[in-house]
This record gives C-alpha cells, sequence and structure tokens, in this order.
C-alpha cells in the first residue's frame, strides 16, 4: 500500500474513533502514524520530490514573505501592487505557475515577497504544485495568507489544514515540552504543570509509535499529544501569519467590517488600492526587524544603509549586529557604543550580548586603534 493510502486509512480510522478517555492513547498513536508519514511524504527523496522548476529563488533583502492562498484570489494582483514586480494576473485559476520575486522597499529595509501558484486541496500530499509552494512557503519568514473576502471563511480553515499538515505552525510558539533521547535508562516523564490534555499513558504509545524506549520528557505546559508529536518530529515550521482578505470592494460596510475584526487580518482591496498602506504597516510590525545605523568615531551615523536583524537570524544583539557587518570584526572587537531606545543611557557603552532596538545608533571600538 502507498504513503497515501495509508494516510487515508488512519484519517478514516480516527474519524470513525469516538474521543474520550478511553480512546485517548489510541488516537495519539493514531496521530503519530500519521505523523511519521506525513514526513515520509514531506522527505526529498520521496517521488515527485525535489524542489521543482522555477522555485529555485534566491533570498534577497532582510526578510522573505510568501503569498499563498488558493488560485485567482489576487496574490499575484498584490505583488503587482506592493512591488515593482509586474506578475500576471487573469480570471482564470493557477495563471502564475512558478515562484514570482518581487521586493518591497520600506523604511529603508528591503523586504522579498514571493508570488506563489494557487494552493489546492490535498496540497499537503503533493497535488497541484503543492510540495513546491509548501517549501517556499517554509522558507519564509512570514507568510501573507490571501483570502478572497467574497467566499465563504471555510476557506481560510481549509488552508490552515494543509499548511498544518506540512508541519507548518502559524503564528504559534514552539511547545514548551524538553525532549532528549539517551541510549538507556528507559523512559523518564515529567510534567511540571497538571495535565488536562495528556495522560502518561498516550506519551508511552507515542513514543513507542516512534520507536523511543529511553529518553527524558519534561512537559512544561497543558500539552496536547499533538505538541509532543510536534517536538519529537523535530522538524516543524513556526511561521508567522497575516491573513489578508482581498476583494472588499465587493463587499458591504458591515462584512467588511466582521472581516476586519479577526486577529492577525487586514481587509484590503488591489483593484481599489484600499488599505494597502495599513497592510504593510502590519506586515512591518510582524517581521519585527531591527534596523541598526552604525557610526564611524567623530562621524554622523549612515542612515542611508542600516543593518536590518530578524528574529530568524537570532536575536538582535550586538554580536549578530556586528558579524553582519563583517565575519572577522568580533575578534577586534573592545566594546559597542550605542544610542537608541535599547540603551539607559545615551551614549552607553555595551558589551556583545546587548540587545539592540530598532532604529539604535551602533559605534564599534577596536581592540588596537
Ligand atoms: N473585485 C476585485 N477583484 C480583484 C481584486 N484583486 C484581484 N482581483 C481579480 O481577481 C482575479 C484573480 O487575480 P490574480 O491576481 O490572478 O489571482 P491569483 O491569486 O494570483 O491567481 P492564481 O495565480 O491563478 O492562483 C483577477 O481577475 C483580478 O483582476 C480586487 O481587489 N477586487
Ligand atoms: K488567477
Ligand atoms: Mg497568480
Amino acid at each position: 500500500m502507498g504513503i497515501l493510502e495509508r494516510i487515508k486509512e488512519i484519517e478514516a480510522e480516527m474519524a470513525r474513533t469516538q474521543k474520550n478517555k478511553a480512546t485517548e492513547g489510541h488516537l495519539g498513536r493514531l496521530k503519530a502514524q500519521l505523523a511519521k508519514l506525513r514526513s515520509q511524504l514531506l522527505e526529498p527523496s520521496s517521488k515527485g520530490g525535489g524542489k521543482g522548476e522555477g522555485f529555485d529563488v534566491g533570498r534577497y533583502g532582510d526578510a522573505r514573505v510568501a503569498l499563498i492562498g488558493f488560485p485567482s484570489v489576487g496574490k499575484s494582483t498584490l505583488l503587482s501592487r506592493l512591488t515593482g514586480t509586474e506578475s500576471e494576473a487573469a480570471a482564470y485559476e493557477f495563471t502564475t505557475l512558478t515562484c514570482i520575486p518581487g521586493v518591497i522597499y520600506h523604511n529603508g529595509a528591503k523586504i522579498q515577497l514571493l508570488d506563489l501558484p494557487g494552493i489546492i486541496e490535498g496540497a499537503a500530499e503533493g497535488r497541484g504544485r503543492g510540495r513546491q509552494v509548501i517549501a517556499v512557503g517554509k522558507s519564509a519568514d512570514l507568510v501573507l495568507m490571501v483570502l478572497d473576502a467574497t467566499k465563504d471563511d471555510s476557506q481560510r480553515q481549509r488552508l490552515e489544514a494543509e499548511l498544518e499538515a506540512v508541519g507548518i505552525r502559524l503564528n504559534r510558539r514552539p511547545p514548551n515540552i524538553y525532549f532528549r533521547p539517551k541510549k538507556t535508562g528507559g523512559i523518564h516523564f515529567n510534567a511540571v504543570v497538571p495535565l488536562t490534555r495528556l495522560d502518561s499513558k498516550t506519551v508511552q504509545l507515542v513514543l513507542h509509535e516512534y520507536k523511543i524506549f529511553n529518553c527524558d520528557v519534561v512537559i512544561r505546559e497543558d500539552s496536547t499529544a499533538d505538541d509532543l508529536i510536534d517536538v519529537i518530529e523535530g522538524n516543524r515550521k513556526y511561521v508567522k501569519c497575516l491573513y489578508v482578505y482581498n476583494k472588499i470592494d465587493c463587499l458591504t460596510l458591515e462584512q467588511v467590517d466582521e472581516l476586519a475584526r479577526k486577529p492577525h487580518t487586514v481587509v484590503v482591496s488591489c483593484h481599489k488600492n484600499w488599505n494597502l498602506d495599513t497592510l504593510l504597516e502590519c506586515l512591518w510590525n510582524d517581521l519585527e526587524l531591527v534596523r541598526v545605523y552604525t557610526k564611524k568615531r567623530g562621524q554622523f551615523p549612515d542612515f542611508s544603509e542600516p543593518i536590518v536583524l530578524t528574529p530568524q537570524r537570532g536575536d538582535g544583539t550586538v554580536e549578530n549586529a556586528i558579524k553582519m557587518i563583517h565575519r572577522d570584526l568580533m575578534k577586534d572587537l573592545k566594546y559597542g557604543i550605542v544610542w537608541g531606545r535599547s540603551t539607559k543611557h545615551n551614549p552607553q557603552r555595551v558589551g556583545t550580548g546587548h540587545k539592540l532596538d530598532d532604529e539604535d545608533v551602533l559605534q564599534i571600538v577596536k581592540k588596537f586603534g
């Protein structure tokens, strides 16, 4: 039996199984089986894998944002509006067939925006160009999930389910679970908070499903079996997501108002150019970029070309900023001098671990000279 059929079979069994205390362990084991099969499916070696022609776009700029959505929701129209790049838009589905990069220039930073083909249901199982689209989505710092405001809102859940199935976790933090496999010693399982959604039998069953018989597990929050599986699989991608409802020119004011109240959501009309500035502002805030201006002794700071740190490049520490200027600069460093919001006094001497804030100015003092 192929992987896809096995996935279908397990999903069917899960649907048949009533959810209660007695079936918790069984369901946990089925979830682990499902997660393992999906991992196999996404391995590059499995059939139909590989990056695929037209998707191998290099990283550019300070952050990478992917446009993900069902066909004809307006992804390409949005790319053309926000960047200088024209990506073909048309009334028929699957107008876009490859990854089309554009660049947003905003607040002195360069944000790479990637237009992608529309996703269809079953993308997680490799339908359409799902696999390639998902690979690009995983490589992004943020996903703009583009939705058609004129369509039924189940589109959002369906799309989320597709991304969930391939290990993309939207707007979530990694579970607070410590997990360490060992050579011997059996399973040591500990929970430091009361667990209302997971019992020790389920933990055992999930671990056995992965053939793990020796390990330490410490659960530090009220986790589920899915959380535990995410930690064992270890390859989950925690990506920020902003939901963009496009085509609000076709809705009533009441309908627009209702959509706009959802969390992490922006409503826009690409045709009418409505609210695109708000979209940029939300995108900017969510990316949490830290711009650092460098300054030489006795000179004004260079405000034209900031060093841009992202949460994905590690914390916005002085060390990370210096490494972005030059790999070798760290060994010559004596200390830094910083002006800005991150310091108590201006200026202030700082060490390499000091966390910089957006728009700080940094002067590097070297050991010799
Ligand atoms: N009414 C309305 N239509 C829009 C808006 N933005 C885009 N469209 C239309 O929606 C259709 C699809 O737009 P595209 O930009 O091609 O959508 P897409 O998501 O890139 O589509 P695929 O590449 O096929 O997945 C086109 O006919 C656009 O003119 C909008 O703000 N309002
Ligand atoms: K289209
Ligand atoms: Mg398109």
